[in-house]
């Protein structure tokens, strides 16, 4: 079944100006998707668009159906019941999902309780639950936290946790990794891969990162100047690059991973 058909998805500045151009993908129930490209090529803005959460005077034109809602055009009501239950999203910046004034486990506790009806000590021990499932250590101390009392890493998961609570269909995960250490990151990445596998859910992750993008997904689409330039497999698209812009990114991340080989036998 297909849960999201993006059919040439163009996103314009205020003054008219392309900025994603003609854009063509589609993810089926439980599959894992890829986007990549460099900073700048329209990663973060194909995904806003998907939200219908572009910023202020961008315009989106297109089809971009998600689970049978067209998200271009549709009203604030028919996109809040789409956000969170068919997609949801963990951002590179865990800030931006999280109220800095309330606690994480009431952050948690919204979601769940809309989804689930749970209340009061019930949903104490769901939050709990959640929390663990995400791998946190103390999830009692944790849920009584406020944001900026935890570290950047359990932030991320904290806003994980707050993504699945919903029990998507789709998870968007943009650069969710990118801001945290590299040991942290690798955690991150297994947690992420665990958890999606384990539920069947399908996956639209973004990143600049083609190794960590090849761990994750089953299929990719490489992005260039907002505009599509291959899409396949990944292990082909990696492995086989066909557009000279693939080849000259998958060069670069091999040249990287060699130095840091050679780094390691130091
Ligand atoms: N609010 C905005 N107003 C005008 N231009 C914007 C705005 N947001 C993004 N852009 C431009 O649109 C293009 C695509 O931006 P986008 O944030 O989607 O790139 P990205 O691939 O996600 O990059 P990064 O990996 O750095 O986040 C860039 O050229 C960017 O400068």
């Amino acid at each position: 079944m297909t849960l999201l058909d993006v059919r040439g998805l163009t996103v314009r500045t205020a003054g008219g100006r392309p900025l994603v151009d003609d854009l063509s993908f589609s993810v089926e129930a439980g599959e894992r998707l890829g986007l990549i490209g460099e900073s700048g090529s329209g990663k973060s803005l194909t995904t806003l668009a998907l939200l219908g959460l572009l910023p202020d005077g961008m315009t989106a034109e297109g089809g971009v159906e998600l689970a049978g809602t067209q998200i271009i055009g549709a009203t604030e009501k028919q996109l809040r019941t789409v956000r969170g239950h068919r997609a949801a999203v963990v951002f590179q910046d865990p800030l931006t999902a999280l109220d800095p004034l309330m606690r994480v486990g009431r952050q948690i506790a919204e979601p769940l309780a809309r989804r689930t009806g749970l209340r009061g000590k019930r949903l104490r021990t769901a939050v709990g639950e959640a929390l663990d499932r995400v791998r946190l250590p103390e999830p009692e101390r944790i849920a009584r936290a406020f944001p900026h009392e935890i570290s950047g890493g359990q932030r991320q998961r904290v806003a994980l946790a707050m993504a699945l609570a919903c029990q998507p269909d789709l998870l968007i995960a943009d650069e969710p990794t990118t801001a945290l250490d590299v040991s942290v990151q690798a955690e991150m990445l297994d947690l992420l891969d665990t958890l999606v596998r384990e539920r069947g859910m399908a996956v639209l992750f973004v990143s600049h990162d083609l190794a960590v993008v090849a761990r994750v997904t089953d299929h990719a689409l490489v992005l260039k100047d907002g505009r599509a330039v291959e899409q396949g497999p990944v292990l082909d698209v990696v492995g086989a690059p066909k557009a000279e812009y693939t080849r000259t990114l998958v060069a670069g991340a091999r040249r990287l991973e060699a130095a840091l080989d050679l780094r390691s036998t130091r």
